[in-house]
């Protein structure tokens, strides 16, 4: 076998889009339009015509208070059945109305809680996950693809750890997300939807998490929509776009980085000093 290539993230990332895409990097968009979501049983409606696009390069993250209609929303992008409910809208790539099907085949979604094998390692978990979107690839080419991905996760220092659970010491909190995005990854989805990819995680393993989603949407061609809790000020910085929930309606959608100006267009200018997705998310609880 060939001996692990340490190159930077940005050129083993290149490089695997320039292997495996003949170096054309797609340009996606997905869209959702007006889309509601209204209990059966009660006729409460847990989202009501939302609204928003996110493109190759970019991070569209959902934040709102608990409750709000985050993963509500998420589930409706991912064509989930609800059966509870009633789902109006709809969702599109690349300008063609999405279906369940083509949501399998050219998106992936990583659910809240990480769903992995307790007794293999990093490296057999993402080796399985390559060989199996990688039919194509010989036993070599397969193997290089999964150091690049594990490098490019940052879990080459426990690429042999397994993943254990509350029982068996394995890999950290951090270390399972980023897995459980790279196994999403291996795939090279148009689409990545990610439920609460930081939740439970200290700030430095929330700020490398939103680094690989990032870098995964530039470098792989990957539109990401992630739901958020409460940002630090590290993470948000990094969003390009921004959708404020409150209560199932949009109270906010556009670029994070003009968040702060339009909350003082309305008169709740943020004071300084002050994270803007705090402010933001106590004035929506108000
Ligand atoms: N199948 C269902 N039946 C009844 N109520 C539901 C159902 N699914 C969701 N809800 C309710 O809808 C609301 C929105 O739920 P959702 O999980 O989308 O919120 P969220 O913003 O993701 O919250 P959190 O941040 O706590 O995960 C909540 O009040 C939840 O209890």
């Amino acid at each position: 076998m060939p001996k692990l290539a340490r190159y930077p993230i940005e050129t083993i990332i290149g490089d695997k889009l320039r292997a495996d895409d003949g170096g054309h990097a797609r340009e996606t968009t997905l869209a959702f339009h007006e889309c509601s979501f209204t209990l059966k049983k009660t006729g409460e409606s847990l989202l009501r015509g939302v609204s928003g696009a996110v493109r190759t390069g970019q991070v569209l993250a959902v934040l709102g208070p608990s409750g709000s209609g985050k993963t509500t929303l998420l589930k409706l992008l991912a064509l989930k059945a609800m059966p509870a409910g009633v789902s109006r809208g709809l969702v599109t790539l690349d300008g063609q109305r999405l279906s369940a099907e083509g949501f399998a085949r050219q998106c992936a979604s990583v659910e809240q809680t990480d769903s992995l094998w307790t007794y293999l390692s990093c490296r057999e978990q993402l080796q399985y996950a390559i060989d199996l979107c990688e039919p194509n690839l010989d036993r070599t080419e397969r193997w290089v693809a999964t150091n690049r991905l594990l490098l490019a996760l940052g879990l080459e220092s426990c690429q042999d750890t397994r993943v254990g659970n509350a029982l068996i010491k394995g890999l950290s909190g951090g270390q399972k997300r980023r897995l459980s995005i790279g196994l999403a990854l291996a795939k090279k989805p148009a689409v990545l939807l990610c439920d609460e990819p930081t939740s439970g995680l200290d700030a430095a393993s929330a700020a490398a998490v939103m680094r690989l989603l990032k870098e995964a949407s530039e470098r792989l061609g990957t539109a990401v929509v992630c739901t958020l809790h409460q940002p630090s000020p590290s993470v948000f910085a990094r969003l390009d776009l921004a959708l404020v929930l409150s209560g199932g309606r949009s109270a906010y959608y556009g670029a994070a980085c003009e968040l702060s100006s339009f909350l003082s267009s309305v008169g709740r200018p943020v004071p300084q000093h002050t994270n803007v997705a705090d402010f933001m998310l106590d004035a929506v609880n108000a």
